[in-house]
């Protein structure tokens, strides 16, 4: 399912301007705002030349209207962005022959309140009917076992609610994983539900055009206390990089799907969940996640 509500995609990031003289103001704008975009342009000497004067200078509204800063593009010196706007991939840059990189990942505990954890174990219950097969669309004749569990791809009940939540903290998690800020176009959702014998082999969640510009994995987990069921290990592994294709390499990281806790790791670091035991076998007892994709939005590069 995806979610395309600009308000819960679309995040600010404050900017404060350098103008010659020692003048700076500060504005909040959105990642993918074309003024924003404007003044990266212009910082980074990309700016087209144009014969229309009045192209050559910046308008910018503050306060509601009420005011507007004025300034040609050339007392333009420089750009504070919080979080930090980074212009390229710093994992990649400059990278040449084989080399191995450390998948960094965030796990945050009590990431919803104990009452919407329970309620949305209740929700998952309810909807129990609705659940599919995920293989049906996963497995291929090539992996005829790639992937075993249930997922709902409609539950707007919740997902809203927990996209905000989620949004809020993606500044924060892009700067811990040291992943530059992107503009961002929406974000995935599903619910998963992980029983006995369920299991995704080892995949990256962006290899392939249609996923291409998924940036950041997120998985939160949730499931009945006491803890169900045994297994179910997200297994992350470091990533080779060779001739800029990206590899799994045989050092990973073991991540505890620990309940009401959220995981964050690059889409393009390969992954997988170790097979769940589920002595009862009951729905109600499986190892639940919400979890998804935040995109690039492509329209916009910085
Ligand atoms: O359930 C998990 O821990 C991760 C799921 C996953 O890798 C995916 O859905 O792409
Ligand atoms: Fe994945």
């Amino acid at each position: 399912m995806e979610f395309h509500l600009e308000a819960i995609a679309s995040a600010k990031v404050k900017v404060n301007i350098l103008l010659n003289g020692g003048h700076n103001y500060t504005i909040w704008l959105k990642t993918n705002s074309p003024l924003l975009h404007s003044l990266l342009a212009v910082i980074r000497g990309k700016s087209q030349q144009q014969t229309e004067p009045s192209s050559q200078w910046f308008h910018i509204p503050l306060e509601e209207g009420n005011t507007a800063l004025s300034f040609p593009q050339s007392s333009l010196v420089g750009l504070v962005t919080e979080p930090p706007l980074l212009l390229h991939n710093p994992a990649a840059n400059d990278l040449q022959g084989t080399n191995i990189l450390t998948s960094p990942y965030i796990q945050i505990d009590n990431f919803l309140s104990e009452t919407e954890k329970l309620e949305l174990i209740n929700y998952s219950l309810e909807k129990q009917a609705n659940f599919v097969d995920t293989g049906t669309i996963t497995n291929t004749a090539y992996h005829p076992d790639h992937r075993k569990s249930v997922v709902l791809y409609q539950f707007p009940e919740v997902s809203e609610i927990f996209l905000r939540r989620l949004r809020e903290i993606i500044p924060f998690v892009l700067n811990k994983l040291g992943m530059g800020f992107f503009p961002i176009s929406h974000i995935e959702a599903q619910l998963t539900a992980h029983n006995d014998n369920n299991y995704f082999r080892l995949h990256s969640d962006n290899g392939t055009p249609e996923t291409a510009t998924r940036e950041l994995t997120y998985s939160y987990y949730f499931y009945r206390e006491p803890k169900p069921f045994s297994g179910g290990e997200l297994l992350l592994y470091d990533r080779i990089i060779h001739n800029s294709s990206y590899y799994p390499s045989d050092r990973f990281h073991t991540i505890e799907p620990r309940n009401n806790s959220i995981v964050f790791f690059p889409s393009q670091c390969y992954h997988e969940v170790l097979p769940v035991t589920c002595v009862s076998q009951a729905f109600a007892d499986s190892r639940f996640t919400i979890n998804g994709w935040v995109r690039r939005d492509e329209s916009f590069q910085f």
